[in-house]
């Protein structure tokens, strides 16, 4: 039974899907504070965030079992993503979920900044009847500056239209012809600061948009300018939109989020009488809390269920057409992975994977992190690795990962061949898929074989002579080691060769010693494959 904890307020219609999945306990605990969810999240298998929860580090390592944090939303500041991948934790987002909730949000602020409404509001239900203190503008005919044109810009920017609105565009992924479709014009930061009437950001908070708007965009901006943000606290420069403001630079803003959330009682916007706010309502309606958590409950249930999964934040997204084809090749990877490093003696130094036939066609990321899985595991325990760490921890360990493709693959369709370079020695195995048979190893070193990547297998090399099939037999039957399957590859008769067992059970490392030691046998090895 997997365990999940929901730690902040999520739509109950949202994550009733994991309420009734028989193998799925759900505990709702909102508004725990981070000592208490350490003592508590050592039982749990996922974790379920709103913005509220800050997941740290120290919640990660408390949480012994923890497979994934799922986000009901876009933004993952509230997660330390680099803690979440160096435990291979899966942090997954909802991305689309709350995005038209998102735009009319911005546009709700839009106007009211616009038009003054918190403020007349205040006013009326107050008793004073003031017709005079709020004259406002049009949005029409005039020019919004968007930063940020993904999901929520984009949708900003085709609604501004309807308003009759000129758009001026920035984003590090807006093309000039991408622009021109969408009907608006691509623009820089400079652009927008000096010729747009309001101004809206939708980027996320990061090292490079961080205070993107702060004193000298607003020595530069053009007088009267609106701004709003239902973005991120912190891509305007609070105190330096206050100043703004006070200079009668900035005619009015509207802010959903806070460097701070939530702010400090004295925070300048709270009294300001040209600066309203709302409390990071952006993504507050029942349709978008619906949404967000029925995708990200869904993308959940797939985790634990270790089904095919899409919105990993800490994970490069797979394409549903390269999923397609590099799918059936994440569990012989992952096996050929093991093998070798269970194969292999001395620190290893170098992965080298090389992809034949229509594999090369394909980013094959994916699939080469399966394969680091399978090659650390065997050195750092299964549990400690997953798909999310393998690349990282290979890389924390000065692991070099080389990928070399060919569209050529010779006898098979594709193959698969990883060899491992460690401090002592390189050894190879290389391995397909076989219609109707499944994963196979095709080769070891450079013998060809065929042997099915599972269970307990013996790995013998010896030299090619009469009677030497038969004595590892005896010795092995001998000590209750049934022999299931075997395979011999050799390249030249009376050379060296191999030989590859596939045993009932395990054999005691004893055994596997008195093997080694039989004449004409060079080495031998266990190798367990889950
Ligand atoms: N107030 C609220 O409740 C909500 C806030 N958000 C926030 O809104 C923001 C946008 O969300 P989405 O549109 O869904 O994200 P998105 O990922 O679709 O779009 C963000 C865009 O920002 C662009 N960008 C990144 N760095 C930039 C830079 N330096 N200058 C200009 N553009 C840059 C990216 O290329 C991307 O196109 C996020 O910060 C998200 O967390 C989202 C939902 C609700
Ligand atoms: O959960 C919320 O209400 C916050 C939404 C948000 O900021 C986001 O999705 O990025």
């Amino acid at each position: 039974m997997f365990k999940v904890l929901v730690s902040d307020p999520i739509s109950d219609l949202g994550i009733q899907q994991l309420v009734d999945a028989a193998d799925v306990s759900v505990d709702k605990k909102p508004g725990l504070s981070e000592d208490e969810l350490v003592a508590i999240i050592g039982e749990y298998d996922a974790l379920l965030v709103r913005s509220q929860t800050r997941v740290t580090a120290r919640i990660m390592d408390a949480g012994k079992q923890l497979k994934v944090v799922g986000r009901a939303g876009v933004g993952v500041d509230n997660i330390d993503l680099e803690a979440a991948t160096q435990r291979g934790i899966i942090v997954i987002n909802a991305p689309d979920g709350n995005t038209i909730t998102t735009c009319e949000h911005t546009f709700a602020m839009m106007m009211a900044v616009a038009r003054h409404i918190p403020q007349a509001y205040l006013k009326t239900v107050g008793g004073e009847w003031d017709r005079k203190s709020f004259l406002g503008v049009e949005l029409r005919n005039k020019t919004l500056g968007v930063m940020g044109m993904g999901r929520i810009g984009s949708e900003v920017a085709k609604r501004a239209k309807a308003f009759g609105m000129n758009i001026l565009g920035y984003d590090p992924f807006l093309t000039e012809e991408r622009a021109a479709e969408m009907g608006i014009k691509l623009a820089s930061v400079d652009d927008i600061v000096r010729n747009a009437d309001f101004m809206t950001v939708h980027t996320p908070l990061t090292p490079e948009t961080r205070h993107m708007i702060s004193s000298k965009q607003f020595e530069v901006m053009k007088k009267g300018m609106r701004i709003v943000n239902c973005a991120r606290g912190g891509i305007i420069d609070e105190q330096a939109l206050v100043e703004a403001v006070d200079q009668g630079i900035v005619a009015g803003a509207a802010f959903d989020v806070f460097e701070v959330e939530p702010p400090a009682a004295d925070h300048p916007f709270l009294t300001h009488p040209k600066i309203i706010v709302t409390p990071h309502l952006g993504a507050s309606t029942v349709e978008a809390q619906e949404n967000v958590a029925i995708d990200v409950s869904e993308q959940v249930l797939h985790i634990l269920r270790d089904e095919p999964f899409i919105n990993a934040v800490n994970m490069p997204p797979i394409p549903a057409n390269v999923r397609k084809i590099l799918q059936p090749y994440f569990t012989l990877g992952e096996k050929l992975g093991n093998f070798v490093s269970q194969m292999t003696d001395g620190a290893v130094k170098e992965i080298v994977v090389s992809y034949s036939g229509d594999l090369a066609e394909v980013d094959t990321q994916p699939l080469t992190r399966y394969i680091t899985r399978g090659v650390l595991a065997h050195h750092l325990g299964a549990d400690q690795v997953n798909v999310v760490n393998s690349m990282h921890l290979a890389k924390e360990r000065s692991v070099n990962i080389v990928v070399n493709k060919t569209h050529v693959a010779k006898d098979f369709t594709n193959l698969v061949t990883v060899t491992l370079r460690s401090s002592k020695e390189e050894r190879t195995v290389a391995g397909t898929l076989l219609t109707g048979y499944g994963p196979r190893i095709v080769q070891i070193d450079s013998y060809p074989v065929d042997v099915a990547p599972e269970g307990n297998l013996i790995l013998i090399s010896h030299n090619d002579k009469p009677g030497i099939i038969g004595r590892v037999g005896t010795l092995l039957g001998s000590n209750d080691v049934n022999i299931a399957a075997m395979q011999v590859g050799r390249k030249l008769v009376g050379g060296a060769a191999i030989m590859v067992l596939t045993v009932d059970k395990g054999a005691a490392k004893s055994v596997i010693e008195e093997v080694a030691q039989l004449s004409d046998l060079n080495s031998a090895k266990e190798i367990h494959l889950v």
